[in-house]
């Protein structure tokens, strides 16, 4: 630009060069705007292709900014001139963007038409350029690799049904759930996975996803040939969730096995039952590469795989665990749609459920669950669809949810400010729902203190691992930010002052008694995870061992082993899901977030058992929060339309 350009109204000065666009991305890298990473792979793209102009490497730069927000690709539509709202950036911010965009093309057509015309731009399969352009969405190859691979292996697997013999079927659902006077979705649930290499199984907490799962196995087993032969594995993101998850199918067959008889030999079969594993180790992640040990040319050695939590499993992850499932296996999601995504891109489990409350069940499925479950479909969730949504039931009674924390989490999910708030300081739930009147970073301190007393107590009279850990998992304090007076950092810091003051705890140095611990890298060889959670205790000897509760059982690791931990009396929503809490207390920062969305509160609120105290830093936070949804970016439900079609 000349210097007297900067004097023109900025729509009449000249198009932005690609070397101001290099310049510009820089400046808002330094002012932490956007990440370094970022600015520095549209510098990439520019020696790449030196003649690649201000539009390619401005997309290159935001496509890769919008990845690192869980997005899995930059929709370039007339929108994109209005990246600011995208990004969220409001003020400096804005006005920053607004120059610039000022001299970028006004029209998707063109922004489209620039990177069209790039070397670095390919179509699609058979290409190597770094970037794809595909239906109007910008991605970076790996992802669109990934989102083929989902799509391809989904809407084979969905719509491959497999032969049912329909009367054995019925008469082993008839068995193995009880009459019901209402239409009962998970006995339609079992039925549906029944016949397909691919279900998904969604619903709220305490809707009975893991009932379901377990009364599904116990129905594979019984019209299986050979039953004791049927190779099954239970897995998901975390290993905490993976315990959970054999703890909870193991006891619902065994409990299952009353019911049934000697008809079924689910004692037995239950016996057999592999632990369950992370999807890490189960693919045979190996720290440090990428690769795994299980992919399309080397299968995993299961006929049934159930995954638990799938909302957390990302695009890469999910396309790989898809992969490396031999094409007879199926294999069942289960997990909370409403709930936060991985940190990771992509949300595929929230666009697989896309529309799951509608249902959208067609002729045939009606027909089907009417043969094997003597049920008839509600008309209103029989508007045909296509056929992921026959495979995907949404359950939608909760057992263990029925007071008012489950009053709440709807209220969230329904984005319903004033109910929620109302049912948060209506006086007649104050022993379940708690919002002081006074919040402040102090009071959340005080909360914990009061919620780890038990945990301490019992650290200091030397009780026993389990025992210790048990009363750790009675409480948490979850936030919704890492820095700042309200984020975990800081929390982690006070809360651990605060218990030393009331003399629960005797910090010294790193390592001390007590310290409970967040592991934030899988450590090989060790059966400890990236998200497992344990304390340090002194062994007989005096030597610190941080123990890891695992279903009934203790697992220690010693202190030296752990480089990679970081204090857990705080922990992040995001790191929480998959466990549960007795008693948790949600802290919403003062300053706005774009973090603060309603799925972060949702998911942090369906972590309560039974009490949920939210400690919010500005009173109009949660209804701002409850106002924002989280939206990903993603190609997955229009590459699946044009996969079955
Ligand atoms: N149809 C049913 N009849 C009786 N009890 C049920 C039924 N379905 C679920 N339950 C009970 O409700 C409780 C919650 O069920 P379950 O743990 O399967 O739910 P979930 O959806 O897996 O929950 P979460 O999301 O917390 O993992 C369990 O105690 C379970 O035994």
């Amino acid at each position: 630009m000349d210097a007297f350009d900067d004097l023109l109204p900025p729509e009449r000065r000249p198009p932005l060069s690609g070397a101001e666009a290099l310049e510009e991305l820089h400046r808002w890298a330094d002012a932490g705007w956007i990440r370094h990473l970022d600015h520095m792979f549209a510098r990439f793209v520019a020696e790449l292709s030196p003649h690649d102009p201000a539009p390619v490497l401005m997309a290159a730069a935001l496509l890769v900014h919008m990845e690192g927000r869980g997005h899995t690709c930059l929709v370039i539509d007339d929108g994109i001139a209005k990246v600011a709202d995208l990004l969220g950036w409001t003020g400096t911010q804005a006005e920053a963007w607004e120059a610039v965009a000022a001299r970028l093309p006004r029209t998707a057509a063109d922004w489209l038409d620039a990177l069209r015309h790039s070397p670095v731009v390919g179509e699609g399969s058979g290409g190597s350029e770094p970037l794809v352009l595909s239906a109007g969405r910008l991605y970076l190859r790996r992802y669109w690799v990934d989102e083929q691979r989902v799509a391809t292996q989904v809407s084979r697997r969905v719509s491959h049904h497999a032969p049912v013999d329909e009367a054995v079927a019925r008469r082993w659902l008839d068995a193995l759930f009880p009459p019901d006077d209402t239409f009962d979705w998970q006995k339609f649930a079992c039925a549906v996975a029944l016949r397909s290499r691919l279900s998904v199984i969604t619903g709220g907490p305490g809707t009975g996803k893991t009932y379901t799962a377990a009364r599904l196995l116990a129905l594979l087993w019984a019209v299986d040939p050979a039953p004791a032969r049927l190779r099954i594995a239970l897995a998901a993101p975390t290993g905490k969730a993976a315990a959970r998850l054999k703890q909870s199918i193991s006891s619902a067959l065994i409990e299952l096995q009353g019911r049934v008889g000697d008809s079924l030999a689910l004692s037995e079969w239950v016996g057999h039952l592999e632990s369950a594993r992370t999807l890490h180790s189960l693919l045979g992640a190996r720290p440090g590469t990428r690769r795994l040990q299980h992919d399309a040319a080397h299968p995993l050695d299961v006929d049934v795989l159930l995954v638990d939590e799938a909302s957390m499993v990302h695009l890469e992850m999910m396309a790989s665990l898809l992969d490396a499932l031999p094409p007879h296996a199926r294999i069942v999601l289960l997990g909370d749609k409403d709930q936060l995504a991985s940190v990771e891109a992509g949300a595929v489990l929230g666009d697989l459920c896309r529309g799951a409350e509608q249902g959208r069940y067609d002729a045939e499925t009606l027909r089907y669950a009417e043969a094997v479950t003597g049920q008839v479909l509600p008309p209103a969730f029989a508007t045909g669809g296509p056929p992921l949504a026959q495979q995907t039931v949404m359950l939608r009674r909760s057992r263990r949810f029925d007071g008012a924390i489950g009053q709440l989490a709807l209220a969230v999910n329904d984005g319903d400010a004033a109910r929620a708030s109302a049912l948060l300081r209506d006086r007649a739930h104050a022993a379940e729902l708690g919002w002081p009147a006074d919040p402040s970073a102090t009071v959340a301190v005080r909360l914990a203190v009061d919620g780890y007393r038990g945990c301490f107590e019992a650290v200091r009279d030397g009780a026993d691992p389990i025992t210790v850990l048990t009363a750790f998992d009675r409480f948490r304090l979850l936030c919704a930010v890492r820095d700042g007076a309200w984020g975990v950092v800081d929390l982690n810091a006070a809360v651990q002052r605060a218990l030393a003051d009331a003399g629960l705890l005797r910090p010294s140095g790193e390592w001390y008694e007590g310290r409970p611990v967040m592991v934030t890298r899988n450590i090989a060889g060790s059966g400890v995870f990236n998200g497992d959670i344990g304390i340090a205790l002194r062994v007989p000897g005096g030597a610190l061992r941080v123990h890891f509760l695992e279903g009934d059982t203790v697992r220690s690791v010693g202190v030296s082993r752990l480089a990679d931990v970081e204090t857990a009396f705080a922990m992040t929503v995001h790191k929480s899901q998959g466990s549960e809490f007795e008693h948790t207390v949600l802290v919403l920062p003062e300053a706005p977030s774009r973090v603060l969305t309603r799925e972060l509160v949702y998911t942090g609120i369906t972590r309560a058992r039974k009490r949920f105290t939210l400690v919010s830093g500005r009173e109009r936070a949660f209804a701002e929060a409850l106002a924002e949804r989280t939206q990903r970016f993603s190609g997955l439900l229009d590459v699946l339309a044009e996969a079955v079609t």
